[in-house]
């Protein structure tokens, strides 16, 4: 499937295995990682230029004893073929290097020293070739205490592959790493690159080829990919020409009670703006005229209880709900999730709606699975860190697996997608697709924003989409509507800002 090619993810596993895939088909690995080091120079290249001297600069390497070291001699021989000062102060010595690293080490004609006659204030740029792809346990010793220098001195620094330290599966730090300004890496980007903190340390992230096919990816199939509008774009349901509102779904949004209303009418507004057809706010008797004041555009419906709800859905065009923004974490949440499932309707199950299950976990997962057999996933939960903990602790507390693999487990478990939010988004389906979210600003950490996703999560729901599209592409637009906006951002402003997002989806 064509999408499989779209912003693909790697581990560095699976990145190993498109190397081996290519060379059986032919191309040797100094091929490879010849190409590799000529991506790493063109890079050095165009940050030297930012330098601006115009004269020659002081370019310290630091290889590593593997093909990550191989990519830095490479690379040096070309950047001292260019003109400029090159030294590759090496971990070991190039005589204990082998295979493709040891034909790049004898490629390489410049100078080399020891690693502890690095001096990164005397550089202009370092190329960070110590470990890649191959990291495998903590960096210790004087590694890491040439890192903690180098950070000090914060020097100009282009990672090639990850920055040293970080871990491509995870994005974890083992032991330290470098801060790079850049990072250089080959074929797809791994999910250390977008997940935090090694995103952080990445810099900003090339991804360059060096000659891997993208048919590779058929042998490999890989599941996780970077959020991005290619992998759910034709499943968006923008409004067509002869279209009705009823066909756009009609999103439900319980308010809480008369002092907590603010946090569903948020959800309430956004689901309307982000294109659900129509919009009712369900309201306890003691907040209705709090919400009729204000509120327009969203219809208000009192439900006192199971009752009122049942009610409600024995009609059918009410097919999305969002349930948690405000509501308390009471006993009601879990008689409200289980009538919305069992009823066969979309919810989105978002803050108090996720605590509200934290002692009595199993009514959640049992009572999604058993409605939803053939019928695809309809249960949305949208836990940040803390509330994943008290739903998932178990998951949570295992520290060798990524968030990306914490999410996946949770999905698998719940049988729902799970949009686990941070500024590293990750959602994920109970088949085992995940991406990775990197849109969205510093300033969407403010109160309200969570309420604002789960509206738009849901007014895709209400529009047909299936689940995990629907989450992937409602924690874009969240993210792409921060951006536009810009500094200074509330909840209240982010929903204005999702006509924006539209014109861009449909220009693309
Ligand atoms: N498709 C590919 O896979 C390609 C890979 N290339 C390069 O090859 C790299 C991967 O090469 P390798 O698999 O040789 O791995 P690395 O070069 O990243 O490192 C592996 C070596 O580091 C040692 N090591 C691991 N953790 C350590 C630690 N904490 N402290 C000290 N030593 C440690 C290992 O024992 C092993 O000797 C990639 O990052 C990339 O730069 C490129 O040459 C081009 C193609
Ligand atoms: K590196």
């Amino acid at each position: 499937m064509e999408w499989r090619r779209f912003h693909t993810l790697l581990t560095p596993d699976e990145m190993g295995q498109a190397d081996r895939i290519t060379i059986r088909r032919g191309v040797s690995g100094f091929v490879l990682m010849k190409a590799a080091g000529n991506r790493v120079a063109e890079a050095a290249l165009k940050m030297i230029g930012d330098i601006g001297t115009g004269g020659t600069c002081r370019i310290a390497c630091l290889g590593g004893p593997g093909n990550n070291g191989g990519d830095a001699f490479v690379a040096a021989e070309l950047l001292r073929r260019s003109g400029h000062s090159v030294v590759v102060h090496t971990l070991s010595k190039p005589e204990c290097l082998s295979g493709d690293a040891a034909l790049a080490a004898g490629y390489y004609e410049g100078t080399v020293e020891p690693l502890d006659t690095f001096e990164p204030e005397k550089t202009d740029l370092v190329i960070d070739g110590l470990l890649g792809a191959g990291l495998s346990r903590p960096i210790e010793g004087d590694v890491a205490a040439l890192i903690a220098r180098t950070n000090t001195a914060a020097p100009r620094l282009l990672a090639i592959d990850l920055p040293s330290g970080v871990s491509g599966k995870s994005g974890a730090i083992l032991g330290d790493a470098f801060q790079a300004e850049r990072t250089v890496s080959f074929f797809r980007a791994k999910p250390g690159h977008f997940l935090e903190p090694g995103r952080t340390r990445c810099g900003s992230v090339d991804i360059r080829q060096i000659g891997i096919e993208a048919n590779v990816l058929d042998t490999i199939r890989p599941k996780a990919f970077l959020n991005q509008p290619e992998l759910w774009r034709l499943q968006l349901n923008l409004p067509a020409g002869a279209g009705h509102k009823y066909d756009r779904g009609h999103a439900v949004v319980f308010s809480g009670p008369a002092l907590k209303t603010g946090a569903a009418r948020l959800a309430a507004n956004a689901a309307l703006r982000a294109g659900a057809g129509l919009v009712t706010l369900l309201s306890p008797p003691n907040a209705i005229l709090v919400n009729a004041s204000h509120l327009t555009a969203v219809m208000l419906r009192k439900c006192e209880g199971s009752g009122d709800l049942g009610e409600i859905l024995v009609d059918h065009r009410f097919n999305a709900f969002v349930l948690g923004p405000g509501f308390g974490t009471g006993e009601r949440v879990r008689d409200y999730a289980r009538l919305v499932l069992e009823a066969g309707r979309a919810l989105v199950l978002d803050a108090d709606g996720i605590s509200a299950f934290s002692d009595v976990r199993n009514i959640l997962f049992d009572n999604e699975k058993q409605p939803s057999e053939g019928e695809g996933v309809r249960l949305v939960l949208t836990p940040h860190a803390g509330e994943f903990a008290r739903l998932f602790p178990d998951i949570a507390e295992a520290d060798r697996l990524s968030k990306l693999d914490r999410a996946r487990q949770a999905a698998e478990r719940a049988n729902a997608v799970i949009v686990l939010k941070g500024r590293d988004t990750v959602i994920a389906s109970p088949d085992g697709r995940a991406v990775i979210n990197a849109n969205g600003t510093p300033w969407l950490a403010t109160a309200g924003t969570g309420d604002v996703l789960s509206g738009i999560i849901a007014a895709q729901l209400a529009q047909g989409m299936p689940a995990f599209e629907a989450a992937a592409a409602g924690v874009w637009m969240h993210g792409r509507a921060a951006e536009l906006f810009g500094p200074g951002l509330t909840a209240e402003e982010l929903a204005g800002q999702l006509p924006r997002v539209f014109v861009e989806l449909m220009e693309a």
